[in-house]
């Protein structure tokens, strides 16, 4: 069942009409289903069946509380890469334990802040942090669990811009340097060597990068084993892809069954999945109000009131989103291109997509609940979207959209 689906004619978000949503928020709003997050959540952690497993949502994808709260209750884990992601996930009663933290930059101060809360684990990206994180752990007489995220050196076979498990990008160790790592990582005191890591890329719509990196990884635990070092983690990372035009990717409980199968003489290795994506992208919209139509030449452009501060996919990775009516019209289409007030040529959500539209109604950009609001600025000062949870009849306001004196909070002119 689609959780976003017409109604005679009207888009809905599970039992409420976006047409409400729209007139009681205004546009540009994000609309999240509530039941559609629950039910991909659960996809994944039911199909890792009795094996030892943590599904650690990916912050990054859609970091709203309300959000992070729906999954909380679901008992998720975490997957985040800032400090800032770290405290969104505490706020939204996130259980620090099932927290693991990823990225290249930690800071020491993120470190700090990560040890006293006391995560499950950090995913050490290079030998730099490993030494950084350790001194730390000294510095607070502490011991931090680590994993080393490795770099397996597989193509993702998705856009060069999130592809992350190649040689060239910064992502990760490489794999031929992890086990003397590991070994060092093993003898420090204030270390504890919980896991390996890997995270290939993101929009994968094809299962045999991930089989690919899993096997590299297999073999690396078992050489560590060799080595003396235990491992009692393998963190999958996340990357599953979604449909948002004609792509085919396995649904999230295929990829799990096809990878668990080949864990499944593995119960010492708790599994880890980091999905993000898979979860949201699919579980939200972005209604956008038509402001006007206009013609130059023989192109039709259809103007409305979202632009690309507030969904930055089109313009940065020629992602391709779905744009539908909110109400659905009976006169002919037309080809427009739809784009948004903003100053760059680049401001577009979608060219040459049929619409029957005219001024004034709304549209629906659909696959929207992953990097959408996260991803959003304030370009052109313009105000951030508000957002919006539907659960089931019910809409709740999870985010006031921005005010223009918030735009200036914390900037001051000079006295003279
Ligand atoms: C380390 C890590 N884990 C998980 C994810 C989530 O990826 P996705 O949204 O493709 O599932 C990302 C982003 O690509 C990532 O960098
Ligand atoms: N932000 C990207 C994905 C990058 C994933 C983060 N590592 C997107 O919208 O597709």
């Amino acid at each position: 069942m689609d959780y976003f689906s017409y109604q005679n004619r009207s888009l809905f978000a599970e039992q409420v009409a976006c047409k409400d949503i729209a007139e009681a928020f205004n546009t540009p709003t994000y609309v999240y289903s509530r039941a559609t997050i629950e039910r991909h959540w659960q996809a994944f952690d039911d199909a890792a069946g009795e094996h030892p497993h943590l599904i650690c949502y990916a912050v990054k994808a859609n970091s709203n509380l309300a959000v992070l709260n729906v999954m909380a209750r679901l008992g998720s884990g975490f997957d985040i890469v800032s400090g800032g992601e770290l405290a969104r996930v505490l706020e939204a009663g996130g259980d620090p334990t099932k927290i693991v933290f990823s990225g290249v930059g930690k800071t020491e101060a993120e470190i700090e802040y990560a040890l006293e809360i006391g995560i499950k684990c950090f995913n050490v990206e290079s030998e730099a942090e490993l030494y950084r994180i350790n001194s730390v752990a000294k510095e607070l007489n502490k011991i931090a669990p680590i994993s080393l995220r490795v770099n397996p050196n597989v193509d993702a076979g998705t856009h060069p811009y999130i592809s992350t498990g190649l040689k060239e990008n910064k992502f990760g160790i490489n794999i031929d340097d992890a086990v003397e790592l590991f070994k060092w990582a093993n003898q420090q005191e204030h270390l504890n060597v919980q896991g390996v890591d890997c995270h290939i890329g993101s929009q994968l719509t094809d299962l045999s990068p991930f089989l690919d990196a899993l096997d590299k990884l297999i073999k690396l635990i078992d050489q560590l084993a060799a080595a003396g070092v235990t491992i009692c983690h393998l963190d999958l990372g996340g990357g599953l892809g979604v449909t948002y035009k004609d792509e085919t990717p396995p649904h999230p409980s295929e990829y799990m069954k096809v990878l668990m199968e080949k864990l499944k003489h593995r119960p010492d290795l708790t599994i880890l999945f980091e999905p993000g994506r898979a979860i949201m992208a699919n579980a939200g919209i972005l209604l956008t109000k038509v402001e006007f139509l206009k013609q130059n030449e023989d192109k039709h452009f259809c103007i409305v009131d979202a632009a690309m501060n507030d969904n930055i996919r089109p313009a940065l990775y020629s992602a391709w989103q779905d744009i539908v009516p909110v109400e659905q019209r009976d006169s002919d289409s037309l080809s427009y291109d739809v784009v948004g007030p903003v100053c760059e040529t680049g401001d577009f959500l979608g060219k040459n997509r049929e619409l029957s539209v005219e001024a004034g109604d709304y549209l629906a950009v659909r696959s929207a609940g992953a990097y959408g609001f996260t991803m959003s600025s304030n370009y052109n000062s313009r105000v951030r979207a508000a957002e919006i949870m539907v659960d089931g009849n019910t809409m709740h306001l999870v985010r006031q959209r921005e005010t223009v004196e918030s735009l200036w909070a914390g900037e001051s002119i000079l006295k003279d």
